[in-house]
């Protein structure tokens, strides 16, 4: 069955969506809902959306999938938009990269959470925004993780697997808490520091002369510093928790080294170093 989708947030992630379910051939129509024209017009010339609207009633109108694909900060309002307009049969679903604070936005944007809600999080994404970054691989071969709730409907849950599984995405399922703490780990803190290490280097007084000397290591560390600064506002407000967690363990593994560098302690150095090449080798990639 051909469906009609509502994308609500039509940039990277909202439009890498749209386009890799067209490209399944899963759409009867997608329509494209935000604040800005601007970005919706572009998303229609681009071939991403069918058609698109401001007004959020008219763009859940007979829709089969709604798609929240907005900052953490716009989900609330969004919710409230729809409000009154959502068919109970729809499939509401969301992107966003911390799940406790959208699942509470809906329940405050829609007055209770509805049972064919499937908070989801596709672990994919570039330092770009905007719908001309979007691509339709861009979840082949990633993970999507769904958080569904105690009441979700288990038939809702399978067919947001299935969706995602058609873009390529492996799919899993995991406990809201579970994923803010691990992504608080994997994704909000590095960002965090390659924000915070590209302000401290820019705040130095010879930070042009630095810059000129900075090549791949520090290109590497620091491409995700290039990120949307809202949506990381955003991502920090919203899962202040596990974040300040994650931080306060990381501070002291950094004094740990600040220390060991301090006292010319190279066997704790070379021991750190060691066990996190072991790590990173076995794990990543
Ligand atoms: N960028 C990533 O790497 C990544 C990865 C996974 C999940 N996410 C999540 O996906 C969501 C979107 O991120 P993105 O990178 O696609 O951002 P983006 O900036 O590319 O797109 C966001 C879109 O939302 C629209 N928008 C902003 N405020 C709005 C509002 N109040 N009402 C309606 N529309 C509004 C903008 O016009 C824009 O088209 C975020 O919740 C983010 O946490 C991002
Ligand atoms: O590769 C990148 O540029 C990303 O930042 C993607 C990334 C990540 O941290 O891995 C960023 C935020 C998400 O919610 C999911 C994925």
């Amino acid at each position: 069955m051909k469906l009609r989708i509502s994308i609500f947030g039509v940039g990277l992630i909202g439009g890498s969506w749209a386009l890799a379910m067209r490209h399944a051939g899963m759409t009867h129509e997608i329509i494209g809902c935000s604040r800005s024209e601007n970005h919706l017009a572009e998303a229609k010339k681009l071939g991403v959306i069918d058609r698109y609207t401001l007004d959020p009633a008219e763009a859940v109108r007979d829709a089969d999938v709604v798609i929240l694909a907005v900052p953490l900060g716009a989900m609330q309002s969004v919710c409230k938009q729809i409000q009154a307009h959502l068919s109970p049969q729809a499939i509401l679903t969301d992107v966003g990269s911390a799940k406790a604070s959208v699942i509470e936005a809906v329940r405050q944007g829609l007055g209770e959470i509805p049972p064919r809600f499937v908070p989801g999080h596709p672990i994919a994404g570039t330092e770009k925004s905007g719908v001309s970054a979007a691509f339709d691989s861009l979840f082949d071969g990633r993970r999507v993780i769904l958080t569904p709730l105690e009441h979700t409907d288990p038939s809702a849950v399978n067919r947001v697997r299935g969706l995602w599984e058609l873009t390529g995405a492996q799919v899993e399922l995991m406990a809201v808490e579970e994923h803010d703490q691990v992504l608080a780990a994997t994704s909000h803190l590095p960002h965090i520091l390659a924000f915070g290490l590209v302000d401290c280097l820019a705040g130095m007084r010879e930070q042009e002369e630095i810059f000129r000397y900075a090549a791949g290591g520090f290109k590497d560390f620091t491409r995700i510093a290039s990120s949307d600064p809202v949506m990381w506002r955003d991502i920090c407000l919203a899962n202040r928790e596990a974040i300040l967690k994650i931080m306060a363990l990381y501070q002291k593994d950094l004094q740990q080294l600040t220390t060991a560098i301090e006292q010319g302690n190279g066997d704790e150095l070379l021991g750190i170093f060691q066990r996190a090449k072991a790590a990173r080798d076995r794990f990543c990639l």
